[in-house]
């Protein structure tokens, strides 16, 4: 379906399709152009849809064991060719080749995990009133899914969303971000060659993202929207899917508390910082936002933090031994630069000075601040950058309540050696994510999502599974 290399038309019905109109994909480390990938109208979101649909009938009427070779084999063609998709991940995103890699291992665990899972869509039957009566519940794909992913996870957030819902029995119209979406159609290649039949997967890019989608919202034919980006497009998508009563799945902003009690070991605590606020440059929904640290290791955690962050070097993803790539783009750098330049005038202690002088690339050097209080802007609002805002506190109980002061509560984190401790917050924070001692917790076979204004619903594991699949029961007499 490739034409040059990384030149792509949509991916519909298992062919490639062009539109009039082109995006030029652009490098946030060079300004370069990557490639280029169709604009579509509502005219070519429909006929995804067509075929999204036309091919559900026969695609939900496979075995689980035939959906799941199918699976395998897109999983294998994946792993063949993992290192030229992370080439193209880095330079469309931005981030190090080494974390495209580790991006491109962590989407591949889903196809294989869900190729496994598929096979174990259990229903059940249940111990009936009488005699002559019997209780079956079984289990069904809900239809066409429309798939919506962001720019930060180009091929995780797709293969976490797609390979349940093809294990389940859907088939899926995807529309990845604008800003990368080569990775999309890479996938999509990858698919095509395994053998996945035509329909079942479609891949359709736009410059208008409201009015291709609103297609999608509008389709009684497509019953289930899952989305992964802001917390305002996903509540916009939520009112739309009222109107068809579509199933919905969100995984949205994220304000991450990472609090350090005063029994941590802080080397660990050090290096889980590190690990969880800088990946993907801070651009992370699950990324510490707010560091919370006991007020007796203060001095202590923040010179080592310090020394540890001077040893992160800011460059080209595709150069080696770097582990900071660029933004997404001059809007993300504008909003890291103005918490940092809030919290300074409202008293916080700057560390690291952020600016890099460059004519090329979204670059930004990572930042600690401390002094850093909870009415500064960082501490209110998702950075999505390498602004590390350091706090101090007394109690357990104020660490919590502290934490929890948000409409948001995707993933926190804790770092402390006592059980008890452990215990008390992961049961107290108000989190669909809680990493103790752990600053990566993301895996596919764990259910990942929110609370509150952070999502509805979850990814990954067998509970992952069960957002693609009606229940259904049946009452019979016999
Ligand atoms: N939870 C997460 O993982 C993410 C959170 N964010 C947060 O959101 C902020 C903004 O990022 P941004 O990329 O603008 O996130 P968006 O929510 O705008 O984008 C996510 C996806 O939704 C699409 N989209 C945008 N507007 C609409 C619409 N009206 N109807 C349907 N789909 C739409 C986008 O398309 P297109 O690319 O064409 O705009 C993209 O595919 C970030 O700074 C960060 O704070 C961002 C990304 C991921
Ligand atoms: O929503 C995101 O920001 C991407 C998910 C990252 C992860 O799976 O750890």
């Amino acid at each position: 379906m490739t034409k040059n290399t990384l030149d792509f038309g949509l991916y519909i019905n298992r062919e490639s399709i062009d539109t009039a109109d082109q995006i030029l994909v652009q490098n946030p480390a060079t300004f370069e152009t990557v490639g280029s990938v169709p604009n579509a109208t509502q005219k070519e979101a429909k006929l995804a849809v067509d075929a999204a649909y036309s091919a559900f009938s026969s695609w939900s009427k496979t075995t689980a064991y035939e959906r799941a070779e199918l699976l395998e084999k897109w999983f294998a063609v994946i792993e063949k060719r993992t290192d030229e998709i992370a080439a193209v991940l880095t330079k469309e995103q931005g981030k190090p080749l080494s974390e495209a890699k580790g991006e491109m291992n962590y989407a591949n665990s889903f196809l294989k995990w869900y190729a496994e899972e598929a096979k174990r869509i259990y229903g059940e039957t249940i111990p009936a009133l009488s005699g002559n009566k019997r209780i079956l519940v079984q289990k069904q794909p809900v239809g066409v899914v429309a798939v919506i992913t962001p720019w930060n996870f180009p091929a995780a957030m797709i293969t976490r969303k797609v390979a349940p819902a093809l294990a389940a029995g859907c088939t899926v119209v995807i529309k990845p971000a604008e800003l990368t979406p080569l990775t999309a159609y890479l996938l999509a290649d990858c698919a095509h060659e395994a053998g996945i039949p035509a329909g079942v997967i479609n891949v359709v890019t736009t410059k208008n993202p409201g009015e291709m989608v609103d297609v999608w919202m509008e389709d009684p034919r497509v019953k289930k929207v899952t989305f992964t980006g802001s917390t305002p497009v996903g509540k916009l998508l939520m009112r739309k899917a009222a109107d068809t009563v579509k199933k919905v799945s969100l995984e949205l902003g994220g304000l991450a508390p990472f609090i350090i009690a005063e029994d941590a070991d802080i080397e660990e605590a050090v290096n889980g910082v590190i690990q969880s606020k800088f990946r993907n440059a801070g651009q992370t929904c699950i990324c510490a936002n707010r560091i919370y640290v006991h007020e007796s290791i203060k001095d202590e955690f923040l010179s080592s933090f310090i020394a540890a962050v001077k040893g992160l070097k800011v460059g080209n993803g595709l150069d080696e031994n770097v582990s900071i790539g660029p933004l997404i783009d001059e809007r993300a750098v504008a909003k890291v630069q103005k918490q940092i330049d809030d919290a300074v005038a409202k008293g916080a202690v700057l560390h690291e000075d952020s600016t890099i002088h460059t004519d090329k690339g979204y670059f930004m050097k990572p930042v600690v601040l401390s002094n850093v209080t909870d009415d500064m802007q960082c501490m209110q609002e998702e950075t999505f950058g390498p602004l590390a805002p350091i706090s101090t506190y007394r109690t357990d109980l104020e660490a919590v309540e502290r934490a929890n002061a948000t409409p948001f509560g995707l993933a926190a984190y804790v770092y402390t050696q006592s059980l008890k401790k452990a215990f008390w917050f992961s049961e107290n924070l108000e989190y669909g994510i809680v990493g103790v001692n752990d600053g990566a917790p993301s895996v596919a076979q764990a259910p990942f999502g929110g609370m509150k204004e952070s999502g509805l619903g979850r990814e990954g594991g067998h509970y992952g599974l069960d957002e693609f699949l009606e229940i259904k029961y049946v009452s019979m007499k016999v």
